[in-house]
């Protein structure tokens, strides 16, 4: 298990994490996100060794992790980090720089070890090409199977799918997620992307003004996000004035309300102009204003500007986000 107590760090006596305390069980998988220099990077170099922090300490089990000012040779044999720059032997093909720390003695394993991973990465037709002859997307993959095929009991993975094209996205999450799952391997992701945690991450972390604003249960964080910079990493989310809908005129209070949690009627609700439409491909993504109030929500059908619709929100929704 990983414990990180009371971290803190600064850059050149810039604090960029502070007070940060959290724990991370045998196989549990953890997203860390917020916005764009936030911290994640820092947070996951602070883990691996590779930066020193200012305050605090980190275990994993009953052992420290010494940062560099104590460990000149950063990473524990048992922590893999995926960086944004990826560790590889340029001039060595995709299959030796997968199967480099996969013991020779054993030649029939690591003939089978080798493949079960340029599968996994979705890399068998390149198995003897030159790392240096690959494209950016392509050396990511490799890197992704190098740092597994070193067994790690902890995985560090920084935006782990920035490089990779949207068309094998979906599959190489599947097929990684559900590998460090059946391997009992725990992983801590750095991301941006929704579509990296929903699916897979039993945790959110949530870092804002250097410190962890929230830790959370996925489902739960996204049925009943905390706050709008909270709910907006998860997609279009709105925040709403409740006594803008009828029945409840004299609340005062806002709620979160996710694009899709719409329901459009030409009758009665929340009465929005629509300002502008954008084609979302399975769907239409609608702007509109109701009263000061910028509104987005889905539309099934295009709508032209300028057309009064009314809004609607489930009863359960808004009572569920009503809640304390
Ligand atoms: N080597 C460095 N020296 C000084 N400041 C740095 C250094 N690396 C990062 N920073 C600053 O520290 C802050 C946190 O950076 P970090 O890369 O950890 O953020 P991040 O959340 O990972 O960002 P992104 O999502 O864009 O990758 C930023 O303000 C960044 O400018």
């Amino acid at each position: 298990m990983l414990q990180v107590n009371s971290l803190s760090f600064a850059y050149d006596k810039i604090p960029v994490l502070t007070d940060i305390n959290f724990k991370v069980a045998k196989g549990e998988h953890i997203s860390i996100v917020g916005e764009s220099g936030c911290g994640k990077s820092t947070l996951l170099k602070i883990i691996y060794g590779l930066l020193q922090p200012n305050q605090g300490d980190i275990f994993w089990g009953e052992k420290q992790v010494l940062g560099p000012d104590f460990n000149l040779v950063p990473g524990e044999s048992y922590m893999k980090y995926l960086s944004q720059d990826f560790d590889l032997m340029p001039f060595t093909t995709v299959a030796e720089n997968v199967s480099q720390f996969l013991s020779v003695f054993y030649p029939e394993e690591l003939k089978a070890r080798t493949a079960e991973l340029l599968e996994m990465i979705d890399m068998v037709p390149f198995a003897k090409v030159k790392v240096k002859n690959l494209s950016g997307g392509q050396q990511q993959r490799v890197a992704l199977a190098r740092v597994l095929a070193q067994k790690p009991e902890l995985l560090l993975l920084d935006e782990p799918f920035g490089h990779i094209d949207n068309f094998r996205k979906n599959q190489l999450r599947r097929n990684l997620f559900g590998y460090l799952k059946k391997e009992k391997i725990s992983c801590i992701t750095a991301t941006h992307d929704y579509q990296d945690i929903l699916p897979y991450a039993n945790r959110i972390i949530v870092l804002k003004d250097q410190e962890i604003m929230v830790d959370a249960n996925t489902k739960d964080l996204y049925n009943n996000p905390k706050n709008i910079y909270t709910a907006t990493l998860f997609g279009e989310a709105n925040h709403i004035p409740i006594n803008i809908i009828k029945s409840y005129g004299d609340v005062e209070r806002k709620i979160i309300v996710y694009a899709h949690e719409f329901r459009i009627s030409n009758k009665s609700g929340i009465p929005t102009t629509v300002e502008k439409c954008y084609f979302m491909g399975s769907h239409f993504l609608i702007e509109g204003l109701s009263g000061e109030n910028r509104i987005r929500f889905n539309s099934d059908e295009s709508i032209p500007e300028g057309k009064q619709v009314f809004l609607n929100i489930a009863l359960e929704t808004i009572n569920q986000r009503l809640k304390p």
